[in-house]
């Protein structure tokens, strides 16, 4: 059965998230809760876990242990109704390459039920610079171009919780700044909550309120970036994260 969106339900809450694959603990545990409106960090090194959290967290995965709320809606039972509210961008999932731009977005916006799926597009493309790739085939498209196309494909159905997996990892340092700017007045502006993947310690730094730090699965620190400089007397994320990923202690 579907329930309502509760409002005072925070974007994600995570409770003792378990990935385990054979011997391989991909996921060990991880609780966390992201509030509304707020942008977390989810950090760490090749293999640490981002990816299989954030399956899990849009239900793609089943989690071995542990449950995730999604706008309060267990995503065990009840994921439609969250997944409707929710959407997410990865470099790993390709759009249907012969299909143009355009028809990408369409075949999303009917997807989530988005009412003038003309105008959505229109709009999106507008503010993200597609207007001249729309009638392109999704295919033919740079590296950067169809990190922009997924952007739109993630913000199609004005979600409330936006998962982003790498969203600047192909673009020139330009666009990447341009990309981040974009998305620190969306969320002002929309008040999604978002949870962002990423290798780029400057991004986190600029676009985060909070950052978790995963090391083989697990949470080994997490606190706003200016919390986190001070626990290791560090300048920059970038040091904070070698820290960490090298098992140096906090000062
Ligand atoms: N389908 C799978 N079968 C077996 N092991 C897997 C599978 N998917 C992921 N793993 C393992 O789970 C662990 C976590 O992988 P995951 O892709 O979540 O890491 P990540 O933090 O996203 O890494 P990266 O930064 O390299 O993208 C790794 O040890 C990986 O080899």
């Amino acid at each position: 059965m579907r329930h309502a969106t509760d409002p005072a339900a925070p974007a994600i809450a995570a409770e003792g998230l378990t990935k385990r694959y054979g011997e391989v603990l991909a996921v060990d545990s991880l609780s966390f809760i992201l509030p509304r409106g707020a942008t977390f960090g989810l950090l760490g090194g090749n293999g640490a876990g981002k990816s299989t959290t954030i399956s899990m967290l849009l239900g793609l995965l089943i989690p071995s242990a542990g449950h995730v709320r999604v706008l309060g809606h267990d995503m065990a039972r009840d994921r439609f109704a969250a997944l409707a509210r929710a959407n997410f961008s990865s470099p790993y999932i390709a759009l249907p390459h012969r299909l143009s731009v355009r028809e990408n977005l369409k075949v999303y916006a009917h997807l989530y039920g988005v009412a003038d799926a003309g105008g959505r597009i229109a709009e999106l493309a507008g503010q993200l610079s597609l207007t001249e790739l729309l009638d392109r085939p999704a295919g033919d498209l740079s590296a950067g171009q169809k990190t922009r196309v997924a952007l739109a494909k993630s913000l199609i159905n004005h979600p409330d919780v936006l998962l982003l997996d790498e969203p600047t990892a192909s673009l020139d340092p330009d666009t990447a700044d341009w990309v981040r700017s974009w998305l620190e007045r969306y969320r002002a502006e929309s008040g999604c909550a978002i949870l962002l993947a990423s290798h780029n310690m400057a991004e986190v730094e600029r676009l985060c309120d909070h950052v978790l730090m995963l090391k083989k699965g697990r949470l080994v620190d997490s606190g706003s970036p200016s919390e986190l400089l001070e626990r290791y007397g560090r300048d920059d994320l970038e040091e904070v994260f070698l820290d960490i990923a090298r098992g140096r202690q906090a000062g």
